[in-house]
């Protein structure tokens, strides 16, 4: 599929206009259904696009928001992704949107993949709004280099929800969305920041296994045009 990359001077000014392309795909989303929906990712590079989107006019008691990914952690644990959202995005008036986690207290993480892919199976079919991330390993989602289920993941066939994965340097357990729950969605966004993570970009780009970069996944067979949005 094909990608576009939109250059920015500074992370505020990308989070600006990713923000504002973000809310005209879910009041599209609401005019055309009368809901909205969006998976955002973790990570340290997405809290000023949050800042600037809950602050944005919409009527955001018609969105759904939940995650591309999430580790099996507690809410309240500075690694959750949940917490992340909760803190940065889920204020001002984007607080009465509706979140639907990824992470619930069961015993095991696939347990709570399974409630996750319950949970949020009448939302995303498509989302309207795909925001991910990209780890310096060339993961997305937590579909890691190495990951325990990688080729299910990715795998075409694999039906839409949230699975659980395991990889060396990712710790806890994981649980992701599948690849194709994320690859059609209707605004399908790739956000990084920094130079090292555009070498990894412009190396993900080139020839190689899906397996050793699996952004690749994303980058060569989405069925949606991947908006790459980057700042320095
Ligand atoms: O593990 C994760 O990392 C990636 C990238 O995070 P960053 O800190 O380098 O921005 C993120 O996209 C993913 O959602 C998260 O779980």
């Amino acid at each position: 599929m094909t990608s576009a990359l939109h250059s920015f001077e500074t992370s505020a000014e990308l989070a600006e206009n990713l923000a504002t392309a973000v809310a005209d795909a879910l009041s599209a989303g609401i005019a055309r259904e009368d809901s909205a929906s969006i998976a955002v990712s973790g990570g340290s590079t997405p809290k000023a696009f949050f800042k600037a989107l809950s602050n944005t006019p919409l009527d955001w008691t018609k969105v759904s928001v939940t995650l591309v990914d999430e580790r099996f952690v507690e809410p309240d644990s500075d690694r959750s992704n949940e917490k992340l959202v909760r803190d940065n995005l889920l204020t001002g008036a984007a607080s009465a949107a509706a979140f639907q986690p990824l992470y619930y207290p069961t015993a095991t993480a696939e347990e709570s993949a399974a409630a996750a892919t319950k949970e949020t199976a009448r939302i995303g079919r498509p989302f309207d709004v795909v925001v991910l991330g990209m780890g310096g390993d060339g993961h997305t989602a937590s579909f890691f280099p190495g990951g325990s289920r990688l080729a299910e993941a990715l795998d075409p066939q694999t039906p839409r929800g949230v699975m659980t994965m395991q990889a060396e340097g990712a710790g806890e357990p994981r649980l992701t969305f599948t690849f194709t729950s994320l690859e059609d969605a209707r605004l399908l966004v790739l956000h990084i920041e920094g130079n090292a993570k555009k070498t990894v970009l412009e190396t993900a780009q080139g020839d190689g296994p899906e397996t050793d970069m699996p952004i690749r996944a994303i980058l060569r067979r989405a069925a949606s045009p991947v908006a790459i949005y980057w700042a320095p």
